[in-house]
């Protein structure tokens, strides 16, 4: 269907993400102490080992880098980090990503002496563009969790969320196994998976190949990656960073950044700049809250806004492994100012909203920004508002839900306050509307039961 409506072929900038988590198998703890060196564990897998495991999800090692701490590799479809003792795999387009996982599991399992075990996983991804085109286990949400579940559901502690508003077309969804606790009682690291849509149509000239014809349009000469990562901007949100970056032909930019300062640090960005569906997500990961507390989500949150200028972008924030940090960090989001994550005047923030994560694994806080005003010019992607009414997955409540694309500011003419739909998954949103204020855990019950009415009494078409 969405076929008709948008150029044709269309790319799926939204990517699917795991991070697994591994420790040495019980039986074999005694011989090494249940320690995996930095250099070792995962990272002894080979080449080709990790061939077959990307192919398994359509997609192709196109670069690596390595620090002390991690290979990170440059994939066709977005990357993949390679530490000693876990695995983030994102993937975007159609790929299989969740394909990939048994190929994982059994190549670590087999790691001579080690013989490494999941314990703990974490899967995230914003709602697809294209979503009716997605495959295999990506289907739905639903069809996502039920193979998570298959493959980690025995590692306890599971639960999944859809984060945001029901009547947004950019949920967050989650699902976790394992105890990160338990693994790493005194680490706390922290992650930022940001989604921009309808990015800036002149800013986007950066990232192809062959220079735009369009009227307006100042094309922008291709010479480099490292030309077009400074360019753009992209440097300036990393500064300490190793930057291994890739221009895709005739267009698409994708990188991989290793921290220089803190090692175990790394950052992604992938890019779909082609009007009509453009797309960008920038992640910064596994900052060790304890090693880098000048960390700042509201830094991060700025950069990325004057770097991409899109006309819509939402954050997702996790915090987990030691309690005490994670604890500390959230409560100093919760307790400032309701301006914390402000972008300027540029940017109103329809919602935020706030999921505990089960068994102390930690919190995530997901935002959505919009911008209020353009300037003139050639301007912004109009992105899915592209004069149709088009239908978006909602797995949350198992129904397929109506909105106008047109909107500018779906969100704002709906409260957005009421998380999703199915009260059981997202009804833990502690955002008090009123207020646009997190409240505390006392206050939480009464407001789930407030907003739950007020669901209720809203109707939708
Ligand atoms: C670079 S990848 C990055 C995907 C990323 N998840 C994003 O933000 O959209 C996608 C972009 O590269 C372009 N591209 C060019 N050749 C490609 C290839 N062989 N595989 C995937 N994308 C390719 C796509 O048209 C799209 O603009």
């Amino acid at each position: 269907m969405q076929s008709e409506l948008y150029p044709s072929p269309h790319f799926e900038g939204v990517e699917k993400r795991i991070e697994i988590n591994f420790r040495v198998a019980a039986d074999d703890n005694k011989s090494t102490g249940g320690i995996i060196p930095v250099a070792g564990g995962l990272r002894c897998l080979s080449r080709a080992a990790l061939d077959v495991c990307m192919t398994a999800a359509e997609c192709e090692i196109v670069s690596v880098r390595s620090n002390e701490k991690f290979d990170a590799y440059v994939l066709s479809e977005s990357s993949l980090f390679v530490f000693a003792d876990k695995i983030v795999l994102k993937t975007c387009g159609t790929t299989k990503l969740l394909s990939a996982v048994d190929p994982i599991l059994e190549r670590a399992a087999s790691i001579e002496r080690l013989k490494l075990v999941p314990s703990s996983v974490r899967f995230t991804r914003s709602t697809y563009l294209f979503p009716e085109e997605q495959r295999e286990h990506h289907v739905s949400f639903t069809d996502e969790c039920e193979f998570l579940e298959g493959r980690f559901g025995h590692l306890g502690s599971n639960s999944s969320y859809v984060m945001g508003s029901n009547f947004d077309d950019a949920q967050w969804h989650v699902y976790v196994a394992g105890d990160f606790v338990e693994e790493t009682k005194s680490e706390a690291s922290l992650s930022v998976e940001c989604c921009m849509t309808s990015l800036h149509r002149e800013h986007s000239q950066h990232f192809f190949r062959e220079n735009s014809q369009e009227e307006g349009l100042t094309a922008v000469p291709f010479v480099s990656s490292e030309k077009t990562t400074h360019d753009s901007g992209i440097q300036s949100i990393f500064e300490s960073f190793s930057i291994d970056d890739y221009v895709f032909e005739p267009c698409g930019y994708s990188m991989n950044g290793l921290n220089e300062e803190y090692s175990g640090e790394y950052s992604t960005i992938h890019i779909t700049p082609e009007d009509g569906f453009s797309y960008a997500s920038v992640e910064h990961s596994n900052v060790d809250l304890n090693a880098n507390s000048a960390f700042s989500v509201s830094n991060f949150v700025e950069k990325c806004a004057n770097v991409f200028q899109p006309g819509k972008m939402t954050f997702a924030v996790t915090c987990h492994g030691g309690r005490e940090t994670t604890n500390a960090f959230f409560s100093s989001l919760t307790s400032t100012n309701k301006d914390l994550f402000c972008v300027g005047e540029t940017y109103s923030r329809p919602s935020m909203c706030f999921q505990q994560l089960p068994k102390d694994q930690g919190f995530v806080a997901y935002l959505t920004f919009v911008k209020t005003c353009d300037e003139e010019g050639p301007g912004r992607d109009k992105g899915l508002n592209i004069g149709s009414v088009v239908v978006s997955e909602s797995v949350n409540v198992g129904k397929k839900v109506a909105y106008d694309p047109r909107s500018e500011t779906p969100m704002c003419i709906l409260d957005a306050a009421m998380s999703s739909g199915d009260s059981s998954e997202t009804d833990d949103s502690l955002r008090d509307s009123s207020t646009d204020e997190f409240v505390s855990y006392d206050q939480h019950d009464e407001l789930a039961g407030q907003l739950l009415q007020r669901q209720q009494r809203s109707s939708f078409v």
